[in-house]
């Protein structure tokens, strides 16, 4: 046998770029000579070449940049491997650490690898452990996401077989071109040939006839008559036509801007790129192909899919068009805010399915802007006729703190309103959950810490882009919910004709005073009628999401350590802890992104969220796992133990309000229980969804706190004991039973508890109340602050440096415990309640919001009695 020298890496290198730019003009003429649309223009051709330059560039530098590091990895353990150093193992298991996350796909560092692994099996001193859980899922998992049966019944019969629910989970990176995968043809056109079989969508353009519709044609001259009857020109005909020509100009800039050009080739010229940049960050992205079926099936009903996604990162909708895109189902227009209209990356998503929407009112235009209004209208109508999917995000932006924020409105108003006046027959609704073992993108600590949004520009998202494909953010899951009917949910809602307020809304306040005061979102939802519509189904849509919600392993280290460790604990016991945990969430359905042994789930999140967070040290012979609970660190953590705060968020309520109630006899009443956890769910309604619109709160907490009593045992369970105090709270009720108007339910007897005072009970009680409790720290001392507006006004940064102040120095003096708490995003929140509640009002003009009290509350008593209201719950 004949053997070759081995090429050196810098070679090896070399020789990648070179087969890479073969690859690129490939492409370049496949594309060219199939004389693909986005060609004919010079525009197209310039945007397609400085594609391919910017992804091979991107591919070569980190190429360039792992050699680097190898290389560097390699002198370094050569140095250790003679130097009489005590830490020999740690700096081989860092090499060998840092060696397998630069080299996932390195074939030539292997041997190097190999090495290094054989040096740190043979120093170290305990058996360690593979860290990486393995991704083999086992075939029954708990299969989330199903419509809702109170209102999607029919819905929630279609579109499903019987294999739905059992497939196994399914990487999409794993794709493998059948055959040999080894062959050079095979690697080099495995994923060109993959998106060349896709099936070919027509996406049509819709520009020309928005700008021919009616509805626009009407707002352009109603708003140029305003205009022309507002100036001081009455009767001069010449201005008005100046005026009309202006808006119509206007109109058409809008629309410019605004329309997407999504385009068949790009989409696959985009997915065969992800194919290979993927990995660089991702080890797998993870969906249900149960899931991914009844999207297909949904797919051929010729209705329009509304993909409604919770929006974590800019990956998300580059993803799910990947997805769909790889499964032949129509890849969708998605409603991205203007933002991101930054040059290239703006034309790019422009080209994958991108319209852009405005973010904020127009400083000049306001709220009366009617010729946007009509322009958005008007495109997404005609989008909708013209058979193309739709994708936006009902929270508006990313999520800063890790839990679903509440909705908006605007975008799903302008789909019902397009239901209602006949423009579509049907639509299927898709909710959409996503999770990253690690958060891809944003700084959103800085924000929380009242730093403003470092906005999206050219640079950024270069160096952005740079900074994730050179670092490693394990798995990523998403799962679409089963896609249900708009008609049939709208007809569930409108008995007789008449829209049924869902019980869960029936006492609230007004949507206005829900509405976002700075997003477009949030402003042109029609009448009052459609308004309940909307809401209910805007937030059932979010709480589907958020219960589909897979929990990540990250998620389940971050809320262990926040709520039940906060001071660190041994493996061994978070290993039990951990074991527990993903008890209850088999128990309550919620599946999970990760498998294997608990300990090996843990060993994995320590290392993705990473010495910043979770420090690891050894105690006694024993491994201890601290979180970093101080600020700014912690906030990163809260973020990802809030995925799981979500889910614990009832039973955390209902703690939180069985420890502000007077326990001195040992009792719990039921009705006061009730009462306090209804006052508490109204102090977080800004936080989390409770109940589904469609579900009476009362008789959720209440089935919830029947789980309390027999399941995490805080109550005392014995019949013979519960049996003689509701004996003596029946007697109590007949003595007062001498009122005729008195209903039945009245004259029912009182439900008492028993608090179990075994240490077990107490310790459940305790974690459980630390999930919501920095929230309601925050809302505490927002409204302790708000002491400083007695008298005066205060501008929205001003108040909220303020707020940050105070919760900084009762930080340090120990008055605030968890700095978690620190978070602008649950100081607005805090805000928004007291404007609800009527004590705080706001006046926005321009980007300036000020704030000051009501009339009837400026002063400082009405500020103490909203402060104790909140501080009951402490
Ligand atoms: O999270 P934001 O506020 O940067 O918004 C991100 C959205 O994708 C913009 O469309």
């Amino acid at each position: 046998m004949k053997f070759k020298r081995r090429r050196t890496l810098v070679e090896r290198g070399i020789l990648t770029f070179i087969h890479d730019i073969q690859l690129a003009a490939m492409a370049g003429s496949l594309a060219f000579f199939k004389n693909y649309e986005i060609l004919n223009t010079f525009y197209g051709s310039l945007q397609l070449l400085l594609i391919l330059q910017v992804t091979y560039i991107f591919v070569f530098l980190r190429r360039v940049n792992k050699m680097v590091d190898i290389v560097t990895n390699r002198v370094f353990d050569t140095y250790n491997r003679f130097s009489p150093s005590n830490n020999h193992e740690t700096e081989s298991l860092a090499t060998l650490t840092t060696l397998k996350r630069f080299s996932k796909d390195q074939k030539f560092s292997k041997g190097l690898m190999r090495e290094a692994d054989v040096t740190v099996r043979e120093n170290q001193l305990y058996h360690i452990k593979e860290n990486a859980p393995e991704v083999q899922f086992p075939k029954l998992r708990p299969f989330m996401g199903l419509s809702c049966q109170n209102c999607t019944l029919t819905s929630r019969d279609s579109l499903v077989s019987k294999t739905t629910e059992t497939l196994a989970l399914k990487n999409i990176l794993d794709h493998r071109p059948p055959g040999d995968t080894n062959g050079f043809l095979q690697r080099t056109l495995g994923h060109l040939r993959q998106v060349y079989r896709l099936k070919k969508f027509d996406f049509p353009q819709v520009a020309d006839l928005v700008l021919k519709d009616a509805r626009l044609r009407d707002a352009v001259e109603k708003t140029t008559l305003q205009q022309y009857r507002d100036s001081n020109n009455d009767g001069d005909e010449e201005f008005y036509l100046r005026l009309l020509e202006n808006n119509r100009r206007r109109a058409k800039k809008l629309l410019f801007d605004m329309r997407s050009t999504l385009s068949d080739f790009l989409l696959r010229l985009t997915s065969w790129v992800l194919y290979k940049l993927l990995p660089s960050f991702l080890t797998s992205v993870v969906v249900h192909p149960g899931q991914v079926d009844m999207l297909k099936r949904a797919g051929k009903s010729n209705l329009p899919l509304i993909f409604l996604p919770l929006h974590r990162s800019h990956l998300d909708y580059i993803l799910i068009s990947f997805i769909l895109l790889n499964n032949d189902i129509r890849s969708p227009l998605v409603a991205a805010g203007d933002n991101l209209r930054i040059p290239f990356f703006g034309s790019l998503l422009r080209g994958l399915g991108a319209f852009f929407i405005k973010r904020r009112m127009d400083p000049v235009m306001g709220r009366k802007d009617h010729v946007y209004k009509a322009v958005l209208h008007t495109y997404m109508n005609m989008c909708l006729k013209a058979g193309h999917n739709i994708e936006f995000f009902l929270e508006g932006g990313r999520t800063r703190t890790g839990k679903p924020c509440m909705p908006k409105y605007g975008i799903l108003s302008i789909i019902l309103d397009a239901f209602i006046d006949g423009t579509i027959e049907d639509a299927l609704l898709v909710p959409v959950s996503v999770n990253y073992d690690k958060l891809v993108d944003g700084n959103f600590i800085r924000e929380q810490l009242g730093q403003p949004k470092e906005m999206e520009t050219f640079g950024n998202a270069v160096r952005g882009i740079w900074k994730v494909v050179n670092s490693n953010y394990g798995m990523m899951r998403i799962d679409f919910n089963q896609p249900f009917s708009l008609r049939e949910l709208v007809k569930t809602f409108n008995v007789n004709g008449k829209i049924v307020i869902p019980n869960g809304l029936s006492n609230k306040k007004p949507l206005t005073s829900n509405l976002s005061t700075s997003s477009l979102y949030g402003t042109d939802v029609v009448s009052e009628q459609h308004k309940t519509l909307v809401e209910s189904i805007s937030k059932h849509i979010i709480y589907d999401c958020a219960q589909s919600t897979s929990v990540m392993s990250t998620n389940v280290l971050a809320y262990l350590l926040l709520t039940k460790f906060r001071e660190g604990a041994t493996i061994e016991k978070l290993v039990v802890a951990v074991d527990d945990l993903r008890q209850e969430l088999d128990y309550a359905r919620k599946d999970m992104g990760f498998t294997g042994d608990s300990i090996d789930v843990i060993n994995y999140a320590v290392e993705m969220l990473g010495p910043g967070l979770i420090r690891k040290e050894r105690h006694d012979n024993e491994d201890v796992i601290k979180p970093i609970a101080m600020l700014p660190n912690v906030i990163e953590l809260s973020y990802y133990s809030n995925t799981l705060v979500t889910h614990f968020a009832l039973e955390s309520v209902i703690a939180v309000s069985i420890e502000s109630i007077d326990k001195s006899s040992g009792n719990v009443v039921h009705h006061e229980l009730i009462e306090n956890v209804q006052e508490l769910c109204d102090i977080l309604q800004n936080e989390f969804l409770f109940c589904k619109p469609c579900q009476s709160l009362e008789q959720v907490v209440t089935s919830r706190v029947d789980d309390l009593v027999y399941r995490k045992r805080i109550f005392l369970v014995d019949d013979e004991e519960e049996t003689e105090l509701n004996v003596r709270s029946r007697r109590l009720a007949r003595q007062f039973d001498d009122d005729d108007d008195e209903t039945e339910d009245d004259r029912a007897p009182q439900k008492i508890y028993k608090l179990n005072p075994n240490k077990e009970a107490v310790d459940v009680l305790k974690y459980l109340k630390t999930a919501v409790a920095p929230l309601v720290e925050t809302y505490s001392i927002t409204a302790f602050t708000l002491d400083k507006l007695v008298g005066r006004q205060l501008l929205e940064n001003e108040l909220i440096n303020d707020v940050l102040s105070e919760l900084r120095s009762q930080l340090s003096s120990g008055a605030v415990q968890y700095g978690e708490s620190v978070s602008v995003d649950t100081i607005k929140n805090a805000l928004k309640l007291y404007q609800q509640w009527g004590v705080l009002e706001c006046h926005a003009e321009k980007k300036l919001k000020l704030y000051y009290l009501k009339e009837s509350h400026d002063d400082s008593d009405s500020v103490t009695a909203l402060y104790r209201r909140i501080q009951k719950f402490r």
